[in-house]
């Protein structure tokens, strides 16, 4: 009962705009599903052709659908948590790694319900590594048990706009997303601080008016 109240205070055209929500009235919600993603990243001194700065390596992984996601997927009731459900999303996407890296309640950044098609709540988690950190996941990701059949691979977001003005960040964005993780993408790096504000904007607008 408590469910159907809360979709019917929303008009119809509202429904079908995601929501973002607090941990706590996400929590509330009855009858949604709930998927919990992570965006794992670590700053680097490297540089591209010698010089154009990579600053921070940020992974997604190609999914079995032909679209770029983050790692997670659904929690399922036998989870104890939120954070059980993503630590058992990432060993079986990512591999040993994630038998000692332990996602925690301090990784949780935000969630957004949607009403349509399905009812739904997807949590976004982040976590800062080392670079290393960062490699072992890469190399381990092999071991995964879903790796050649749900993860098609573990990619790298390119941060930089090379001089083009369409390859790196521009042309990753331009890419097919799952549910709302473009937007995961582009609020993990905006409140992360990974890139400023004027950078995130120039890559989104070069993304839609790529002219090459
Ligand atoms: O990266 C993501 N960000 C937001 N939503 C996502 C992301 N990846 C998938 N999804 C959506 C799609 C589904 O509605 C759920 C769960 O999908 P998935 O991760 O494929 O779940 P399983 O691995 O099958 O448990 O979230």
């Amino acid at each position: 009962m408590a469910q159907a109240t809360h979709y019917n205070k929303y008009p119809q055209e509202e429904r079908r705009r995601p929501r973002i929500v607090s941990r706590e009235e996400a929590m509330e919600l009855q009858d949604y599903r709930h998927a919990c993603h992570i965006m794992l990243y670590a700053p680097t001194i490297a540089k591209l052709f010698g010089r154009v700065p990579i600053r921070y390596v940020v992974l997604m992984m190609m999914r079995y659908d032909g679209r770029l996601g983050f790692p997670g997927g659904f929690v399922d009731m036998k989870d104890a948590s939120l954070e059980d459900g993503l630590n058992r999303e990432l060993l079986e996407e990512l591999g040993p790694s994630f038998n000692t890296l332990k996602v925690t309640e301090e990784n949780y950044k935000s969630s957004q319900v949607r009403e349509v098609p399905l009812k739904g709540v997807t949590h976004f988690f982040v976590k800062e590594l080392t670079l290393e950190e960062i490699e072992s996941i890469e190399k381990e990701s092999f071991n995964a048990k879903d790796h050649g059949s749900e993860v098609m691979g573990v990619v790298r977001v390119p941060l930089y706009t090379l001089r083009d003005g369409f390859g790196g960040l521009p042309a990753f964005l331009s890419n097919n997303f799952i549910g709302n993780s473009k937007s995961q993408l582009l609020y993990g790096l905006r409140s992360l601080r990974l890139l400023r504000e004027d950078q995130i904007q120039d890559a989104i607008w070069c993304s839609q008016n790529n002219q090459y």
